[in-house]
């Protein structure tokens, strides 16, 4: 398969002072196929993604990344990774129309978006010029969700993506994985049925407890 995204992880574990949060993690995620992280609350999901984009490093094991077989650096692999998260903080001085701009300053858009598109996307013409600190908690959940879906990576990763999302929220959710998530890496984070449903894998953090 050209263009072939692979995250291969080889007995990954990571503990926090004495205790193992996860041992033994032997996967991989490749482009064009969609995973779902599963586990209660505090079992390590969240954890797990950080290890995969870096933000966390491993306590043990080796993480790679490769395209076509070729080896990434992790430099590389930041320009191919969008991310939403309850831990991703948005510039909250900053006006609807500011975030845009700042966000894609460091992403491409999707072709043929730009920044009236998403907020069309987001149907928040009236906030344009709004502080996000003045949003709710669904319409920056909203925002983050849009950012990360329109930006032109390969990789995608959505912890938790529909909270703080009413009902029309999570339908404007799953319109987003229909439309922009095809042909990408995606790795959804949740233990809510709804957020994941559509994922051809799943990732039981449960198995990797020791
Ligand atoms: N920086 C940290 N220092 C110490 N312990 C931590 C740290 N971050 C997470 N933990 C612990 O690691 C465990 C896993 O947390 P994590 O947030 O990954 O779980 P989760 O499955 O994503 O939970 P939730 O479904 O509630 O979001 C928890 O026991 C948590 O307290």
């Amino acid at each position: 398969m050209n263009n072939e995204l692979k995250i291969s992880l080889d007995k990954i574990g990571r503990r926090f002072n004495r205790e193992w949060i996860f041992r033994g993690v032997d996967y991989h995620f490749v482009s064009g196929e969609s995973y779902a992280v599963l586990g209660p609350n505090g079992s390590g999901k969240s954890t797990l993604l950080q290890v995969v984009n870096g933000s966390l490093t491993p306590s043990e094991g080796k993480i790679d990344f490769s395209l076509n077989n070729q080896p990434l650096d992790i430099e590389q692999v930041y320009g191919q990774l969008s991310l939403a998260a309850p831990y991703l903080e948005v510039i909250e001085e900053f006006t609807l129309s500011e975030m845009i701009d700042f966000h894609f300053k460091f992403k491409p858009f999707l072709p043929g978006f730009d920044r009236q598109l998403i907020i069309d996307l987001l149907a928040m013409e009236k906030s344009r010029n709004k502080a996000v600190k003045y949003f709710s908690s669904g319409m920056k959940q909203r925002l983050k969700l849009a950012l990360a879906f329109c930006s032109d990576t390969r990789i995608l990763m959505l912890d938790e993506p529909t909270s703080n999302l009413d009902n029309q929220g999570i339908t404007w959710y799953l319109s987003l994985v229909q439309k922009f998530a095809t042909n990408r890496l995606l790795i959804i984070c949740s233990n809510q049925e709804h957020e994941y449903s559509f994922c051809n894998h799943q990732l039981h953090i449960t198995d990797y407890k020791k």
